[in-house]
């Protein structure tokens, strides 16, 4: 695809696209609330939910690939810069973001700003990702902090970073990858995917910690009853 300088103009002034990948089962208001503030503090045109299909580095979801996608659809309805995008639960085998983030910047070509989104707990996992390096060439990364992970960053990765950290945002827009950008967002909601589960299956109630609408569609598939095998 050849895009001509005044097309390099127009993807830079219209914003950032952001890769929020994640295994969401379920999806809560931890990530919807972070997501939400960095559309707030960075020039995001379009923020794509990609629920995974085989999370690579951890246990196997326990909701289907469709449960997890009819959740997230549920929940950012109303927020016009998410696009929940399900190119991961078509591919078969694990779901390497390398992989997600070569066909992002294929359809959205070299010059567009691209950043894939990492909370701090995945983040000190980088170095063991498949093609680690190939990921900056395709995308800036954007980690933000995580309540209740306060793991030192391992001496590897604070030097691998350190190389390509920026601390201006606006630097994101500027390039289309490349940087790490660390962000410390303003509500930093202490919620995880595995606490509600387990919460869930207990039968206590959940609410408030992701939407209602999720609420519901978990009761009416009777999701996260069962203890996982
Ligand atoms: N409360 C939160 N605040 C900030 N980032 C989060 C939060 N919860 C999850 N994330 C980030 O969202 C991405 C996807 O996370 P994931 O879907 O695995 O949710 P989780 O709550 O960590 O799930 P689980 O408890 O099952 O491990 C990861 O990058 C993770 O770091
Ligand atoms: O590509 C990899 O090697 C890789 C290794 C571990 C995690 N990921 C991705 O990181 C995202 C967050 O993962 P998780 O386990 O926190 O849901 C999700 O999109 C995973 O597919 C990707």
């Amino acid at each position: 695809m050849v895009i001509s300088a005044s097309n390099e103009v127009a993807a830079q002034s219209s914003g950032l696209v952001l890769m929020y990948g994640g295994t969401f089962d379920p999806v809560h208001c931890g990530h919807l609330r972070s997501a939400l503030e960095l559309t707030q503090c960075l020039p995001i045109q379009r923020v794509h939910w990609i629920p995974c299909q085989v999370p690579p580095h951890r246990p196997q979801p326990q909701a289907s690939g469709a449960a997890r996608l009819a959740m997230l659809h549920l929940a950012t309805a109303d927020e016009p810069l998410f696009y929940v995008d399900d190119r991961e639960l078509r591919r078969a085998g694990p779901s390497w973001s390398v992989e997600t983030l070569e066909a992002l910047r294929a359809e959205y070509g070299p010059h567009q700003p691209l950043a894939m989104l990492l909370g701090w707990d995945a983040y000190l996992g980088l170095l063991s990702w498949s093609r680690t390096e190939r990921l900056l060439d395709l995308a800036h990364l954007v980690v933000i902090a995580r309540p209740g992970t306060a793991d030192q960053e391992p001496e590897a990765l604070r030097a691998w970073s350190a190389e390509r950290r920026v601390r201006d945002p606006e630097q994101l827009s500027l390039h289309p990858a490349g940087s790490v950008l660390h962000i410390t967002l303003p509500s930093q909601l202490q919620i995880s995917a595995s606490f509600l589960r387990q919460g869930l299956r207990q039968q206590r109630s959940m609410r408030y910690l992701t939407p209602d609408s999720v609420l519901h569609y978990i009761q009416e598939h009777q999701l996260y009853v069962a203890d996982v095998v």
